[in-house]
């Protein structure tokens, strides 16, 4: 496949078109499935695309919600991303949804990754995955130069595992590349120039450079300025 590349005027064009995209292959996905899973990043750019997900005609409660991945911070602290998700996609129809926290409390990443990743696994394919992409090509936390990045790219990677990256403020926790590139529909999400040119870079580079690039194929990629 290729890249599909989605140019918008403006960004609130971006979150509603992009919301409803998701919604729709969330809601086709239901028509055939007991049950749909919908993995979306944290950050800063998703906000106004959760917040119009949110408030999306779906049968929510038909679908579980996972990060790509999480700081290794608790709940309440200001860079979780389990934070972000609470206030502004598990809300309004989609607090209905089911949620897993990859945050579980232990003291370490590490002390988790084997139970999320046996949580994980009866849920792939994943229906839907919402892929942010950091100034430097890092997607969920596979940050180019992380500890684990070589094991957490390969084809054998178990879905979830722990990383720590000079780029990363604290141990991170991150869906690997198989569970993420093995999803049946991807998207991307950016905004701004800094992130557009780091698309161009990215779309020219080896993944263990630029992991964004090992999802860029299969994915749909959508940017407001
Ligand atoms: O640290 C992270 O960064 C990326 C990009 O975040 P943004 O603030 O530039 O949108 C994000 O996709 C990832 O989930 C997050 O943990």
């Amino acid at each position: 496949m290729t890249m599909e590349f989605k140019e918008y005027p403006d960004r609130e064009m971006l979150a509603l078109s992009l919301a409803d995209r998701i919604a729709s292959q969330l809601a086709q996905h239901l028509r055939g499935n007991d049950r749909a899973t919908l993995c979306v990043p944290g950050g800063t750019s998703p906000v106004q695309v959760f917040e119009t997900l949110s408030g999306a005609d779906l049968e929510w409660d038909r679908i579980t919600v996972v990060l790509g991945d999480e700081r290794w911070v608790d709940g309440d602290h200001k860079r979780s991303n389990s934070r972000l998700l609470r206030r502004h996609l598990l809300r309004d129809r989609a607090a209905a949804a089911s949620y897993i926290d990859l945050y579980t409390g232990d003291a370490t990443p590490d002390d988790a990754t084997a139970a999320l990743s046996e949580r994980l696994a009866p849920l792939t394919p994943l229906t839907v995955v919402l892929l942010g992409m950091g100034n430097d090509m890092h997607t969920a936390s596979l940050f180019p130069g992380a500890d684990h990045l070589q094991a957490a790219m390969a084809a054998d990677a178990p879905p979830v595992m722990a990383i720590r990256a000079d780029g990363a403020e604290e141990p991170r926790i991150t869906l690997t590349r198989p569970v993420l590139a093995d999803a049946l529909n991807i998207h991307v999400l950016i905004m701004g120039p800094e992130k557009r040119e780091a698309l161009d870079r990215a779309q020219k580079s080896d993944p263990m450079e630029a992991p964004i690039r090992a999802f860029l194929d299969d994915a749909t990629v959508h940017w407001a300025e």
